[in-house]
């Protein structure tokens, strides 16, 4: 609650003013039956038509003033909750966008999602109920009692009974609604995240005819929904008509009790009921704003976890992403692979002679997701020099994927540590770093709208030449030129209207427009023809040889797209198991000499591997191993 509350005093200002003029409202509210009993007792009872017309008056006077109090109050309440919910969105998906990879895993996009919408209206409902009737509730109650005793003291102690008994009964239909309404965010929370996938995945559940499964799970999920609600909404439907029937038959006995205490004064009579109505109204509002209040609390909880994550910037600060155990050892010898000992830790110092040429350093990296058992890296000690394209290949899961996703800070190693031109990576900002890393993912994101937004979006500044630049060395132009609008072409969303190849092509187009120190290409060729795949790799040696120091990270299933890297990193079960050039590694590497065996007849001809055979050579030396780096 206290982060609904702090959000509310950011428009304290719209918020009093819909207070004030509620207050207005709810004091003509209480005034009426008293005014209506001054008619009756002192005009009608008595014939006086004077005191009639004048009370009437006086009556009409503070409805006119208790109607332009609704009115102002609902101008303004509705525009608080509306700013106070268009806050509280903003800062959440602010808030997600900094949120480390762990956390995005953690919390789950698809309830991540229902916070920002469904929580947020939650919030916003409670708040416009707070400002419309919450305060209207207490006021109403304590003055109409207050009136009530007035008019006929001798009723008080069966108003503080109706009180009494109507305040357990708000108080145990709260309790018992809040667990229930947390089971029901949770319940939409499954629904939203199987929607998503859903309509992520159409194509393929269409493809494999599943859509009887999905069909069937949306509606388990879907039920589980309805029974959280139905159980929540029980707790309501049983503890409203109690607390009703408690005040109604409390107007019963001020009836009774009446007949008997002041059978002449029918005004206050009427004027008593009216206010025991009015009480009526104001305990069932207090209940449902009590029911509203335990949805949003659960709902503010629910977006305070987004709010107390770190962000990847208090991360940065904290520096704790270096086990200083795997650093100390002082020997300084890294064989690739072994893990077993540590250089010394010459981080954040300016680049050592020995290592001016590296681009990147991993020094006994290990890591592990916050929900596996296992490392899917583990002591992994790698140098890559300045200008190289690093063939990664391995087997699928042995950890490729993660072990570039290091490098922009997307996970924070669990052990050792990554340099970048010879920093520490952990010392550097992330936006920072990032700037200078561009990553082409495996499954390509496109936005909806044309090809040059989408390109501009890996660099807003990119000139017209430089986005044709891109395309070429890319070889997205072939098809992008024979498009009726080239690069102004449209692009649905998720580039639903373009193939897999050309999704790849333009995808990579964006990351060259970034003109990247380290270029990490994750398996994003794999649905280019082998053609085009090796021109696209000749463009990128090229851009390398022209750009000096532009870095490649290429992680490939396939030999044939890695076999013409300068060198070529081989994984198995999380850890690096060999480096080299491709000949290099069909002498050493029985991993590599593997899989190349069951590659060779798909993909692989010997024309190419004379072909190749000279490139691998010349750069096998570009790659090193830790202890070559340091030597
Ligand atoms: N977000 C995640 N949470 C938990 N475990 C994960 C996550 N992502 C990957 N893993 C696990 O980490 C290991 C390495 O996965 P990774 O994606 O890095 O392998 P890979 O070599 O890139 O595989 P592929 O070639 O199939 O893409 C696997 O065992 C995988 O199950």
């Amino acid at each position: 609650m206290r982060l609904i509350f702090g959000y509310v005093r950011r428009h304290w200002g719209l918020a009093a003013i819909a207070v004030a003029f509620l207050t207005i409202e709810t004091l003509s509210d209480l005034l009426q039956p008293t005014l209506m009993s001054m008619i009756v007792d002192d005009g009608v009872a008595r014939r006086d038509v004077n005191a009639v017309l004048n009370w009437g008056v006086v009556m009409l006077a503070v409805a006119f003033a208790g109607a332009i109090g609704a009115v102002v109050r609902n101008i303004y309440a509705s525009r608080a909750s509306q700013l106070i919910g268009k806050d509280i969105r903003s800062d959440a998906y602010g808030k997600v966008m900094s949120l480390t990879f762990e956390e995005v895993d953690r919390l789950q996009p698809g309830a991540i999602i229902t916070r920002i919408t469904n929580d947020v209206t939650q919030i916003q409902n409670f708040t416009q109920g707070l400002m419309r009737v919450m305060l209207k509730s207490p006021i109403t109650c304590i003055g109409a009692i207050a009136l009530i005793i007035m008019q006929i003291p001798e009723q008080a102690p069966v108003v503080a009974a109706i009180l009494a008994i109507a305040g357990v009964l708000i108080w145990m239909n709260m309790t018992r609604s809040f667990p229930r309404f947390l089971t029901v965010q949770k319940a939409l929370d499954k629904l939203g995240t199987i929607s998503r996938e859903f309509l992520r995945s159409v194509r393929v559940v269409k493809a494999f005819g599943a859509q009887r499964q999905e069909a069937e799970r949306f509606d388990a999920a879907a039920g589980d929904f309805a029974t959280a609600n139905i159980r929540a909404t029980r707790v309501n439907a049983t503890y409203g008509p109690l607390i009703n029937l408690t005040v109604n038959m409390g107007i019963v006995a001020l009836l009774w009790l009446s007949r008997a205490q002041n059978p002449g004064r029918i005004g206050a009579l009427m004027a008593s009921m009216n206010y025991m109505t009015q009480v009526l109204f104001a305990l069932g509002r207090v209940a449902m704003i009590l029911n509203s209040s335990v949805r949003a609390s659960a709902s503010s909880r629910r977006i305070g976890e987004i709010f107390e994550q770190p962000s990847e910037e208090r991360v940065i600060d904290s520096g704790t992403v270096v086990d200083s155990d795997t650093v100390s050892d002082g020997s300084g010898v890294v064989p690739a692979g072994s893990g077993e000992t540590a250089p010394p830790d010459n981080r954040n110092q300016p680049n050592p002679p020995d290592a001016k040429h590296l681009a990147l350093r991993f020094t006994s990296v290990s890591y592990r997701y916050a929900s596996a058992a296992d490392d899917a890296v583990h002591d992994v000690d790698l140098s890559v020099l300045r200008g190289v394209t690093l063939g990664i290949i391995g087997p699928t899961g042995s950890g490729k994927s993660t072990l570039v996703s290091l490098i922009p800070r997307f996970y924070e190693p669990s052990r050792g540590h990554i340099e970048l031109d010879g920093a520490d990576i952990a010392a550097i900002d992330v936006e920072t770093l990032r700037e200078r890393i561009a990553l082409v993912p495996q499954e390509p994101v496109l936005f909806s709208g044309t090809i040059r937004s989408n390109l501009l979006w890996g660099n807003p500044e990119a000139s017209e030449a430089q986005l044709r630049e891109a395309v070429r060395l890319a070889c997205a132009s072939e098809f992008i030129d024979e498009l009726p609008n080239g690069l102004d072409s449209v692009i649905g969303q998720g580039g639903v209207n373009l193939s897999g190849g050309q999704k790849q092509r333009i995808s990579l187009a964006r990351a060259l427009t970034r003109r990247p120190e380290v270029l990490i290409l994750d398996d994003c060729t794999s649905a280019l023809d082998s053609t085009t795949e090796q021109r696209v790799l000749d463009h990128l040696r090229e851009l390398a040889a022209h750009e000096q120091g532009l870095t490649t990270m290429l992680i490939s299933q396939r030999i044939s797209t890695v076999r013409r890297c300068s060198s070529i990193a081989v994984m198995d079960g999380g850890t690096v198991v060999a480096t080299g050039s491709h000949d290099a590694l069909m002498e050493c590497s029985p991993q590599y000499r593997s899989i190349y065996d069951s590659q060779i007849g798909e993909t692989c001809s010997d024309e190419q591997h004379s072909d190749t055979q000279h490139s691998g050579e010349q750069h096998s030396d570009e790659l090193q191993t830790g202890e070559e780096a340091r030597q």
